[in-house]
């Protein structure tokens, strides 16, 4: 490689021992984990299981407390997202008085890798109206413009906080399909945190469950559901196995 590295450290994620305590307590203990490439990842688990905070780890926005962590064999600094790494956060922070087209250049003002042909492609195939204020746009309208910018940039690994919250189903489907094409195309690895399990399925190949801040499970999807068990299935069957052992 011609950084010189050895080829497993520029894996897309590798996390050693990492672990997030906030002053309330422990957000993630002791996870020790490999997000492969070219992988469409669930990163599912009840509320407050450390989604997010695994999240800001990898996007360098939260520091960790224990472990490490690497993203394409950098540790994230907390001054700025890898340049191979894009991040879509819950809210899909967006300015709200730019136009599709303004919002565009802005993408192209910010990021060096920027692509504007492939931006203005994704825009088109959303049927976004270019000349309409952000402010305007619906729900689904406004995660394609969100996700048109983070795929813009073309990372290596899009990061997306439940990307599909908020969305109806036609929108969700249009915005996995839109996803998945993608990946596949363009050899991109994308971290995807959902609470429908059911949306996941036939989407990720990979998976990673958290609960109470640890890593319950983590695999392909295929290694991990010898039986031909559905990723819901085998995330379900593990989250209530875990509430049975606290229980006993
Ligand atoms: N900034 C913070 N300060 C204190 N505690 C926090 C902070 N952020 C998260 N936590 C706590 O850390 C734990 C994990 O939260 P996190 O948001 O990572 O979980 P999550 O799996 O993303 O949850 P959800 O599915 O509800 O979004 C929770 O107990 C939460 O209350």
């Amino acid at each position: 490689m011609s950084s010189g590295r050895q080829p497993d450290q520029a894996l897309p994620v590798i996390a050693n021992g990492l672990g997030k305590k906030y002053r309330r307590g422990w957000a993630l203990r002791e996870t020790s984990l490999v997000i492969p490439r070219n992988r469409i990842v669930a990163l599912v688990g009840p509320n407050g299981a450390g989604k997010s905070t695994l999240m800001g780890l990898i996007t360098g926005l939260l520091r960790p407390t224990t472990g490490g962590i690497t993203v394409f064999g950098a540790h994230p600094t907390g001054k700025g997202l890898h340049p191979a790494v894009s991040y879509l956060a819950q809210q899909k922070p967006l300015y709200q008085q730019f136009t599709v087209t303004e919002t565009l250049k802005f993408g192209a003002r910010t990021n060096q890798t920027w692509d504007q042909g492939y931006a203005e492609y994704l825009v088109g195939q959303a049927g976004l109206p270019a000349k309409a204020t952000v402010g305007t746009l619906s729900g689904g309208q406004r995660t394609r413009v969100a996700l048109a910018l983070a795929l813009g940039k073309r990372p290596k690994l899009l990061v997306l906080d439940e990307p599909l919250a908020d969305l109806d189903p036609l929108a969700r489907e249009s915005v996995l399909r839109t996803l998945i094409t993608e990946a596949r195309t363009q050899g991109i690895t994308v971290l995807l945190s959902s609470h429908v399990l059911a949306e996941l399925e036939g989407v990720c190949d990979h998976l990673v469950l958290l609960h109470k801040g640890r890593v319950l499970l983590a695999g392909d999807v295929d290694h991990l559901s010898a039986g031909g068990t559905s990723l819901g299935e085998l995330a379900l069957h593990h989250m209530r196995r875990a509430v049975q052992e606290e229980a006993a």
